[in-house]
């Protein structure tokens, strides 16, 4: 009996124990913390600003969810607006769950804060499933800064970088004949997936080289009834990429992040699996590339990098190098049919600079199209740079991490702190830019009234940011910025479209990375 009696008191005991245990877990990640964590920053409220509905557990949710997410809008508005409605702070402290972090919006603190990067502020190494590592986990974007880094970092950027990137150009027009060449007249086309898909290609040419195209493997995905379905690897990715995103915001992930890790539950195990899946396929494609040309190839040539290391940048690149471009030129190509007056001009000098011997061909694009006669097309180069502007494919940067307490100005970071640089916000701050809201390539020509900031000065150089700057900039700027202009000229030139008017109308559009919009385009004439 007393046997009996100890045993059910200890399994009381322990049952009290892990209770307590988790209360105290629960209290301490969602209620102390954000709460002390806002305590400190409410000391600078003068610098940073707050939402105003704070709730323990779900910190910002109901603010995020009642003025954006249930209006349409997504965490790129709130961003943008933080230049605008939040009294012009300098920066914004927000939380959700257990994350908090701090938006830097203002330009002149953007650069103290970049210098402060690498040494005090850098990536924080991440080393999850899932996600994680379809991403690259330890790949170029997600490793700390260290003397490797820098060396693989300088060896990727050589072969994909400025000097190179024009070798691209044939590879880029391909991709665009082929999604055009799907195209029928009268047809409504989601331009939002074709463009994904042709940037995605371009990208897996890119890196693996053009033999690979045929061996392009094909992936078992599970899906949630356990059921086995083949897909290509850009669908795939994209399936990974939008589990994995729901699954982020499940509760219960949320609160015990070690299940993601650990992938415990059945949705976290069947995500790891498909990941798995993915990264068997992409070391396979890897294994299998010939083409010495490939950047895989390349860099491994080289000798300086580690196998496993080339593979998982060539993951990061190939997640990092897609969706930015292709986001791009879905702006590029709203902003078009919204402002008729910038497609003439456009237009008009696409005509004059590509026209040879009074005509041309589209088949000759490959031919004609270079770096000198891209740099010769100024208005284009207005036009691009106004929809990174406007529309920023990145609304901020990626994660940085104090590894130790700072000062920025007047503001005390404190260590562990996640800082972003705020993108939307240092584009639209009206101290910059005249009229922001508006649509203007013209701020971007020296000769024009709006290229300067309104009290008639020179913009501070951190305003137009949307690669951002520093050591942790984007490797990709070139070969980015150049794949952009000819995608949007290869598709000015094929084709004639439009665009529903009542989404030219609506001024939330935005086809920024996870914006809920999708560009839907009626095609009138294919000319290829
Ligand atoms: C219009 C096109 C693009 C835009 C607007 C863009 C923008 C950005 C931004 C904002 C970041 C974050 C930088 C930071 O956290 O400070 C980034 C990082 C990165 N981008 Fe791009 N990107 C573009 C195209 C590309 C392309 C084509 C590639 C590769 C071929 C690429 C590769 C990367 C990589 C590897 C990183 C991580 C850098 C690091 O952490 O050190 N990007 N990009």
């Amino acid at each position: 009996m007393s046997l009996m009696y100890s045993l059910v008191r200890t399994a009381i005991y322990t049952f009290l124990f892990f209770a307590l245990s988790l209360v105290i877990y629960l209290a301490f990640w969602f209620v102390i913390r954000p709460y002390k964590k806002r305590k400190h920053f409410q000391r600078y409220s003068e610098t940073i600003g707050f939402s105003s509905s704070f709730i323990p557990f779900l910190g910002d949710y109901k603010h995020l969810n009642e003025v954006y997410l249930s209006k349409g809008k997504f965490i790129g508005h709130f961003l943008r607006d933080l230049a605008v409605d939040f009294g012009k702070k300098k920066a914004f402290f927000g939380s959700l769950g257990m994350d908090d972090m701090v938006f830097i919006n203002d330009v002149d603190y953007l650069t103290e804060v970049s210098k402060l990067v690498p040494h005090v502020l850098d990536r924080e190494s991440i080393d999850t499933t899932g996600f994680g590592r379809i991403g690259g986990t330890g790949g170029l974007g997600q490793s700390k800064t260290t003397k490797y880094w820098a060396l693989r970092r300088q060896i990727f950027t050589k072969t994909i970088g400025v000097n190179h990137a024009s070798r691209f150009i044939p590879i880029f027009i391909k991709h665009c004949e082929k999604g055009v060449s799907e195209f029928e007249e009268g047809q409504v086309i989601n331009m939002s997936e074709v463009a994904n898909t042709i940037s995605f290609e371009i990208i897996c040419e890119i890196l693996y080289g053009c033999d690979i195209r045929d061996k392009l493997e094909k992936v078992r995905y599970t899906n949630k009834d356990g059921t086995v379905e083949i897909v290509n690897l850009y669908q795939c990715l994209m399936k990974i990429s939008h589990d994995c995103s729901f699954a982020s915001l499940n509760p219960l992930n949320i609160l015990f992040p070690l299940l993601v890790h650990y992938s415990i539950g059945a949705e976290n195990r069947r995500n790891t699996k498909n990941s798995d899946e993915f990264e068997r396929v992409i070391k396979d494609i890897c294994a299998k590339s010939q083409d010495s040309n490939s950047v895989y190839n390349q860099v491994l040539a080289t000798g300086e990098i580690d196998k496993e290391m080339v593979y998982k940048d060539v993951m990061t690149i190939l997640f990092a190098g897609h969706e930015t471009t292709s986001k791009s030129l879905c702006s590029a190509l709203f902003q078009l049919k919204k402002h008729p007056e910038a497609e003439k001009k456009l237009r008009k000098e696409i005509n004059e600079s590509l026209l040879q011997n009074g005509k041309y061909s589209l088949k000759d694009l490959a031919k004609i199209l270079n770096t000198e006669a891209l740099d010769k097309m100024d208005y284009l180069t207005c036009f691009v740079k106004e929809v990174l502007r406007h529309d920023p494919p990145a609304v901020r940067s990626l994660g940085y991490k104090a590894k130790a307490s700072f000062k920025v100005k007047d503001l005390l970071i404190p260590k562990n702190q996640i800082v972003l640089f705020n993108l939307y916000a240092a584009q639209y701050d009206e101290k910059q830019w005249i009229e922001p809201m508006k649509f203007i390539p013209e701020r971007f020509d020296p000769s024009s009234e709006y290229f300067l900031t309104p009290n008639g000065k020179q913009r501070h150089p951190f305003a137009f940011c949307p690669f951002t700057f520093g050591t942790r900039t984007c490797p990709g700027r070139a070969i980015g910025l150049m794949e952009f202009k000819i995608l949007l000229i290869y598709f000015m030139l094929a084709i004639d479209y439009e665009v529903d008017q009542e989404i030219l109308d609506n001024p939330d559009v935005t086809y920024s990375i996870m914006s809920p919009f999708t560009l839907d385009m009626k095609i009138k004439k294919v000319h290829v």
